[in-house]
């Protein structure tokens, strides 16, 4: 293996300062660094000492992690909010001093961050900290990736800056978010759960397949929340370790913004890229697991045979296809879907690569591909519109992209669906379903139930 040389912080510090261009107030600086192996779940825990927000990310599919701690830089917006993030996150790169020998994935300048499923509804009080669409770049980023573990330093200096101080305050602020590294034993249970307005719920549900019967749209997603009281403040840590250990082929993340944090495990990519390769994933279309082997392979394939779910698919298989047709070439998706076994449901699964073409980056294909028929409907225009009318909660940033992108053109967003809102001791969890022509309200309302599983089960019940 290759040995690379590090240079001491000071000296790279001492390096930018000084060579600062008189027209320029501040500069932002870059530095990773080689660590040994950490605990990622540890090291979030730990930084609490810190009192800054954190973002956790991991793939649990692959040996993935990025923690962010606090924020070097962060990209809002409302209107436009690709466009503008785009041109933000550019400006960003061109004008940073990056000190990366490593140049693996998620190392260096990494923006992690997400968005609200729809800027066009109502914002409620409830989603308050989180804005329409809001990117960070971490003041302090863990990576794990391929059993490597990589530090990396962001921080913005100026020309009054003095390189000592600068570097004596980081490795101040390093050896405290190293120091206590220790996993809490959390016991949480849920003292009060409570269904939001059920009945309505189902109410809206035959009212998008009335729409959908009088060919007003084709498919419509309908969201309903659960609210949760729990004994105690929910320990953040505790639950991701929790939805890790039991969710295979799924992206756990969390998004704290003071008191807040958005958790969820999704099985749903929705786009990742590798350089120019891309991979998306359609998955619609759900059934239960069997109890035992023979009913879980009975069950699923009646899934793959039943029209209704094939429906709910084959309109994201389609959509998708068509919206990476302009960004991309090469396309290959397989004529028919498999099952997609999860811990507590199975759904209808089509994965698809592409490569991307010249000229466009990971913002185009965000907005593209949000939302598509699996969170919102066919087509677009109607289904969103239906939404924004007709249902009861504020999404906020449930069913929307939530992901990274580093310098490097590697980047990775999942549908935040499987999730909730934490609060304290209190919680908010949202699950949907594809309403199509031949759904039945109390079969989508059990769908749902099932929906909720992942994150109830990780929070007391
Ligand atoms: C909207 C959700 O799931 C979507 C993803 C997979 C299967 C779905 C379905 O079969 O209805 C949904 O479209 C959710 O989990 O809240
Ligand atoms: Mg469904």
């Amino acid at each position: 293996m290759i040995e690379v040389k590090e240079t001491p912080i000071e000296e790279l510090l001492d390096r930018v300062i000084s060579n600062l261009p008189s027209n320029k107030k501040y500069q932002l600086v870059s530095i990773t660094k080689k660590i040994k192996e950490v605990n990622t779940l540890h090291f979030f825990e730990g930084a609490k000492a810190l009192n800054k927000d954190r973002i956790f990310w991991t793939s649990t599919a692959e040996q993935y992690d990025v923690v962010g701690i606090g924020n070097a830089y962060e990209i809002h917006a409302k209107e436009n909010r690709f466009e503008i993030t785009e041109n933000k996150w550019n400006e960003l790169l061109a004008n940073a001093k990056i000190f990366n020998p490593y140049q693996v994935a998620g190392t260096g300048v990494v923006a992690l961050g997400g968005m609200a499923f729809d800027p066009k509804k109502e914002q409620t009080h409830l989603w308050e900290k989180f804005s329409p669409s809001q990117f960070t770049i971490p003041a302090f980023i863990l990576t794990k990736n391929n059993n490597n573990y990589y530090f990396t330093i962001n921080t913005y200096v100026t020309k009054d800056d003095h390189p000592r101080q600068l570097a004596t305050e980081i490795e101040h602020q390093e050896s405290l978010l190293f120091r206590n590294m220790e996993q809490p034993s959390d016991h949480l249970t849920i003292n009060e759960k409570i269904e939001v307005k059920p009945d309505k719920w189902r109410e809206t549900v035959r009212q998008a397949r009335e729409a959908i019967r009088t060919n007003k749209a084709e498919k419509i997603v309908l969201a309903r929340e659960m609210r949760l009281k729990f004994n105690k403040e929910a320990n953040i840590a505790s639950i991701l370790q929790k939805l890790i250990d039991k969710h295979a082929n799924s992206y756990i993340f969390a998004f704290e913004k003071g008191e807040d944090c958005f958790v969820g495990a999704t099985p749903e990519r929705l786009v990742k890229l590798n350089g120019e390769q891309l991979l998306s994933t359609c998955l619609a279309g759900t059934a239960p697991r069997g109890k035992t082997k023979e009913e879980d392979l009975k069950i699923s394939q009646d899934l793959l045979k039943d029209e209704k779910n094939r429906q709910e698919h084959e309109f994201v298989v389609k959509m998708i296809k068509g919206a990476l047709e302009t960004y991309s070439t090469e396309i290959e998706i397989p004529n028919e879907p498999i099952v997609y076994p999860l811990k507590n449901l199975q759904h209808l699964y089509t994965p698809v690569t592409a490569i991307l073409k010249d000229g466009y980056s990971i913002f185009d294909i965000v907005k593209q591909l949000h939302p598509t028929p699996a969170l919102g409907g066919t087509p677009n225009k109607e289904s969103m519109a239906f939404i924004r009318d007709h249902e009861l909660l504020d999404r906020g940033w449930y069913g929307a992209p939530v992901g990274w992108l580093d310098s490097n053109q590697n980047s990775e967003f999942a549908v935040a669906i499987r999730s909730g809102l934490i609060q304290g001791n209190e919680a908010s969890l949202f699950a949907g379903g594809g309403i199509v022509k031949d759904s039945n309200l109390e079969e989508e309302y059990e769908e749902t139930t099932i929906k909720f599983k992942p994150m109830l089960s990780v929070l007391g019940d």
